[in-house]
């Protein structure tokens, strides 16, 4: 296998989307309102990562494009959960790529506590022959508080193997429990946060304008 030849088109897809949501973010920033993105990133599957799911889900490696659909990934963070149904509007409304499929681990939160917006893109990458090849893209919508819990959690899943102990497995359940309560919590007072955000911004560009 060829992995450079499979993996680029994938990687060029990874690094236009960063840029473009970027962009998204760039632009409310230049107006006065919340900006839905707090921060993007973005990677291409590790071919270790991607021989191991092959195998756990009984992949061919001649169906990895079509099967695998997270070969490219890209995650948006924001710092309310409203802010999500923003970004699924703004992505939605692109017509530079289009929706395959979508998941609301949110409302349908996972067993281990899991909770992110997941949507499948198919985005076309320009080809060097003048035409396009067509890449599947998962794109995890997500606040900081279910990214803090995302991340803590596959640490947990990478140094135990898959296998977390129950005890600590309970735990993250609570642990799921308590960001799902601060993203709550900071909802309420999202519109207080939000006036707090802009006074500092203006103070910030008062004090860049100084002599
Ligand atoms: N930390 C963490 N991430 C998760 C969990 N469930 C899903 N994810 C993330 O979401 C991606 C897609 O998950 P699913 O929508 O369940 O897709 P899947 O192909 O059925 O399952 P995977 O084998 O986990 O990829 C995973 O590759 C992870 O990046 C979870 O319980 N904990
Ligand atoms: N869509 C995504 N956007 C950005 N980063 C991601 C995305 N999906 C996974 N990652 C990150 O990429 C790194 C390697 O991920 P890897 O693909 O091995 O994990 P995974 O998605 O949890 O795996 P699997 O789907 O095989 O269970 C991890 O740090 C993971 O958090």
């Amino acid at each position: 296998m060829d992995w450079d030849v499979l993996l680029t088109p994938y990687k060029q897809a990874v690094e236009e989307l960063k840029i473009k949501l970027k962009g998204i973010r760039d632009q409310y920033q230049l107006t006065s309102k919340h900006t839905p993105i707090e921060f993007v990133t973005g990677r291409v599957k590790p071919v270790s990562s991607i021989l191991e799911k092959a195998k756990r889900k009984n992949i061919p490696l001649n169906r990895l494009e079509e099967d695998m659909q997270d070969l490219a990934g890209v995650r948006i963070m924001c710092q309310f959960v409203g802010d999500i149904d923003t970004i699924v509007e703004l992505i939605k409304a692109r017509t530079d790529f289009s929706i395959v499929e979508q998941r609301d681990y949110i409302k349908n939160k996972k067993r281990s506590g899991y909770r992110s917006y997941h949507m499948i893109l198919k985005y076309p990458v320009q080809t060097i022959e003048g035409g396009e090849k067509n890449t599947l893209v998962e794109l995890q919508i997500r606040t900081l508080a279910m990214n803090f819990w995302a991340t803590i959690e596959h640490s947990l899943q990478y140094k135990y193997a898959g296998k977390i102990p129950d005890e600590i497995e309970q735990r993250l359940v609570k642990a799921a429990e308590a960001a799902f309560q601060l993203d709550e919590e900071m909802s309420k007072i999202r519109g207080e946060v939000q006036e707090a955000q802009k006074i500092m911004t203006k103070q910030q560009e008062a004090s860049r304008r100084k002599p």
